[in-house]
């Protein structure tokens, strides 16, 4: 069965992982008991457009894990915490090889770079290093561990390979399915590299450009800017836009995002998560609320605090981005929310609270067909058949996409 999408957080020692995970954890739709999973694996919302606005259902929306607020609604998605990588982890530094191991199971990684460059490679406290460097090594690291794996036994996996008149694509396979590979993902490395020669002439180079490939390609990864507010992180941020392709960048401040939600959650200030929308009562009393929206005086630290983060963060960057920084991730894994209903004409559930309606939304990676959705939700189930929007039918070899065969019922045969 399909698992569900897992998405890891490295980053050297300091960056800000753990401030991050925490930021994006602990939402205030957090409902139907998730909390950390183990030390670490927690669930994170990602926030994505609903189905039920399509339908002017937002009243009736009533998640059974998450939230949904007129139409944008919090799904749950696993995080997980992947501590202890240094430069020589994959000769065992740090944590080295137990970091690697946990890293199998991630689909896409989300590299937190402490971009005021006031930690230096290991994380103790420096100033001015450059941060553009962190980039490069963390995935040195991944590349020489995945590596140095394959060439210890490269001898044997080249005779084993001739021996049995294996394709490149089973024979790396089967070196690759540890770290959670598909032959999917080995055929589309292999393609992309358009390699000539066989298998068993590849040159070390050869091997290092198929391995650099397959990272690409298993471990796409976001890399999120952190320690924005900081003084230091401008110009950093603009030496590594040049370096880096811009669409993998996501700018953000974690401890800004953990604040206002502290702030918000103790009645001091109003703060949508993740926008850049904070009012104090001051400001509400100005617009003319004279009950200030029900809010507490904030004192004058926190209130300098606040004018602070609105100067550094939010005015300039659009929002913390911590939010940005898990929807970039769902976008470059491609995942598709899908809906599956009981009833695809009130898109009920036709079980306890029968007017709500998306009850359940489930992630799915792209180019899932509705068979592979059936699977997942389904089990071994027999599938009589499958029903869209207004009963209509859907072949199960239909592709999801957003908005395209993303509501589904499916009706089980006898
Ligand atoms: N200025 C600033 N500091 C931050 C931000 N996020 C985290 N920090 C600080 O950076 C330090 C390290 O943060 P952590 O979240 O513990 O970092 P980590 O990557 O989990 O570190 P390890 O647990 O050692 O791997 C803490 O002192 C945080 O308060 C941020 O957005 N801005």
């Amino acid at each position: 069965m399909p698992r569900d999408p897992l998405i890891g957080l490295v980053g050297k020692p300091s960056a800000g992982k753990s401030s991050t995970l925490n930021s994006l954890t602990d939402a205030s739709s957090k409902v139907g008991g998730f909390t950390t999973i183990d030390p670490q694996r927690a669930i994170g919302y990602l926030q994505i457009d609903c189905a039920c606005a399509r339908y002017g259902l937002s009243d009736r929306c009533k998640p059974n894990y998450g939230s949904c607020v007129n139409g944008r609604r919090s799904v749950p998605i696993e995080l997980l915490d992947v501590a202890g990588l240094v430069p020589g982890a994959h000769q065992g530094k740090g944590l080295g090889n137990k970091f690697l191991d946990d890293l199998r199971h991630a689909d896409a990684l989300i590299h937190v770079v402490d971009v005021s460059g006031t930690t230096d490679a290991e994380g103790k406290n420096t100033r001015g290093y450059d941060p553009s460097v962190d980039i490069a090594w963390l995935r040195s690291e991944i590349v020489a561990w995945i590596k140095g794996n394959l060439m210890e036994k490269w001898g044997s996996i080249k005779r084993r390979h001739v021996a049995v008149k294996a394709t490149a694509v089973e024979t790396l396979q089967n070196q690759f399915s540890g770290y959670g590979s598909t032959s999917a993902v080995v055929a589309r490395t292999l393609d992309k590299l358009g390699l000539k020669e066989p298998l068993e002439e590849w040159s070390e180079e050869t091997i290092d450009r198929v391995v650099n490939a397959f990272t690409d390609e298993k471990f796409p990864t976001v890399i999120a800017l952190n320690k924005i507010d900081h003084p230091d992180a401008d110009k950093n941020i603009a030496k590594i836009a040049k370096m880096q392709d811009p669409n993998n960048i996501v700018l953000c401040s974690a401890i800004s995002e953990i604040f206002l939600r502290k702030l918000a959650k103790q009645g001091y200030i109003r703060y949508t998560e993740g926008s850049e929308f904070v009012d104090t009562r001051e400001d509400l009393i100005a617009e003319g609320d004279p009950d200030g929206g029900g809010l507490k005086e904030l004192d004058e630290k926190n209130r300098a605090r606040i004018e602070n983060l609105r100067d550094m963060v939010l005015y300039r960057f659009g929002s913390t981005g911590v939010v940005q920084v898990l929807s970039k991730a769902a976008e470059i894994l491609g995942l598709v929310p899908v809906f599956p209903v009981r009833n695809t004409t009130t898109f009920g559930s036709g079980s306890g609270d029968s007017k709500a309606v998306f009850r359940d939304c489930v992630l799915v990676k792209k180019n899932s067909t509705v068979a592979d959705v059936a699977r997942k939700i389904m089990g071994d189930a027999p599938i009589a058949y499958v029903e869209g929007p207004g009963g209509i039918r859907i072949a199960e070899d239909q592709i999801v996409s957003v908005g395209k065969n993303d509501i589904l019922s499916f009706k089980v045969g006898k």
